[in-house]
């Protein structure tokens, strides 16, 4: 009996729940799975990312985190969902399988780890990580903006007690120097996709600049299938647009280091709702969440192995 068999989708889960799925769902996918450790958290917590492979040695790659800001369950939720939904239909969904045969897909399913457990037991609606340095009297830097295009900029705050503190310098953070350092080891990353709740928005680079990306129309496009293929599964609506112009500058960003990085397909989500229950989103959202959430990811995917 599948130890996975027994583990809720529909419920949001604790670290250690989270931790212990991720060694059942390897050991029962050994084929297609595996973990890797890239770094640990300020705390000493393990950051964890699950490898989809069919073999090669260096195949083009997709890169998915879900959880950078710890108060967004439904994120962590909806990528565990989507790794069961992987191994699921590979094999029988042809576009999956002919994603999977020629690219990796990893998932970080929980990039901040620190946070995650705070908002577990102390404060539930925690974003930022959970660092502490001397003589700095506020804990965290937020993760979103600590990366280094733009470090500093309009849009992230300078001040340790704000909740878009941008930290010390780039890259300072633990979780953030451990993905950069793992994608540009890597080198053959083609998209990145990282996913924030809530606000139902699908948006692209850049957040720190007004003036388009130079594949500005081309993500443009891709972005509208993308919506167009969520809105079909529960009739959600997503709007969408450039960071900068459909939300507000933003510097320092995840989405802005891995377009600067090369990685041309590059998108942050923001998933369900629009404000009823917005971070408290209730648990049984999540799986619709992730259903038309995968919808507009295998869009996304698709195009990277097409172009
Ligand atoms: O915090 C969230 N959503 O959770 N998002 C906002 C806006 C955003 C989203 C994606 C990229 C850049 C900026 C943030 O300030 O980070
Ligand atoms: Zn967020």
């Amino acid at each position: 009996e599948r130890s996975t068999n027994s583990f809720s989708y529909s419920s949001y889960h604790t670290l250690e729940e989270i931790y212990s799925w991720i060694d059942n769902f390897v050991m029962e996918h050994s084929d297609i799975v595996s973990k890797i450790q890239i770094g640990n958290s300020f705390e000493n917590q393990s950051i964890l990312v699950l490898k989809f492979s069919t073999g090669g040695s260096r195949h083009p790659a997709i890169w998915i985190d879900t959880g950078i800001h710890s108060r967004e369950w439904i994120t962590h939720a909806t990528g565990i969902w989507t790794a069961n939904k992987i191994v699921s239909d590979y094999g029988k969904d042809r576009v999956l399988t002919d994603i999977l045969n020629a690219m990796d897909i990893f998932i970080e399913l929980v990039t901040n780890p620190d946070g995650f457990a705070f908002t577990h037991s102390m404060n539930r609606l925690w974003r930022k990580n959970k660092s502490i340095r001397p003589g700095i009297f506020c804990i965290g830097v937020d993760l979103n903006r600590n990366w280094k295009s733009g470090f500093g900029g309009n849009g992230s705050n300078s001040n340790p007690c704000s909740e878009t503190y941008h930290g010390p310098s780039p890259q300072s953070e633990p979780e953030v120097a451990a993905i950069v350092n793992f994608i540009t080891a890597h080198g053959n990353f083609k998209a990145l996709i990282s996913i924030h709740s809530y606000s139902q928005m699908l948006m692209y680079p850049y957040g720190r600049l007004l003036e388009p990306v130079s594949n500005q129309r081309e993500l443009y496009d891709l972005a509208k299938d993308a919506v167009e293929a969520l809105y079909k599964v529960h009739g959600i609506e997503y709007i969408f647009g450039s960071i900068s112009t459909t939300l507000y500058v933003a510097s320092g960003i995840t989405v802005d280091w891995a377009y600067d990085s090369g990685i041309k397909y590059a998108f942050s989500f923001e998933l369900r709702d629009t404000g009823q229950y917005g971070f408290l989103l209730p648990a049984t959202q999540i799986i619709p969440t992730a259903q038309e959430t995968w919808m507009a990811l295998r869009t996304i995917m698709e195009h990277t192995l097409n172009h």
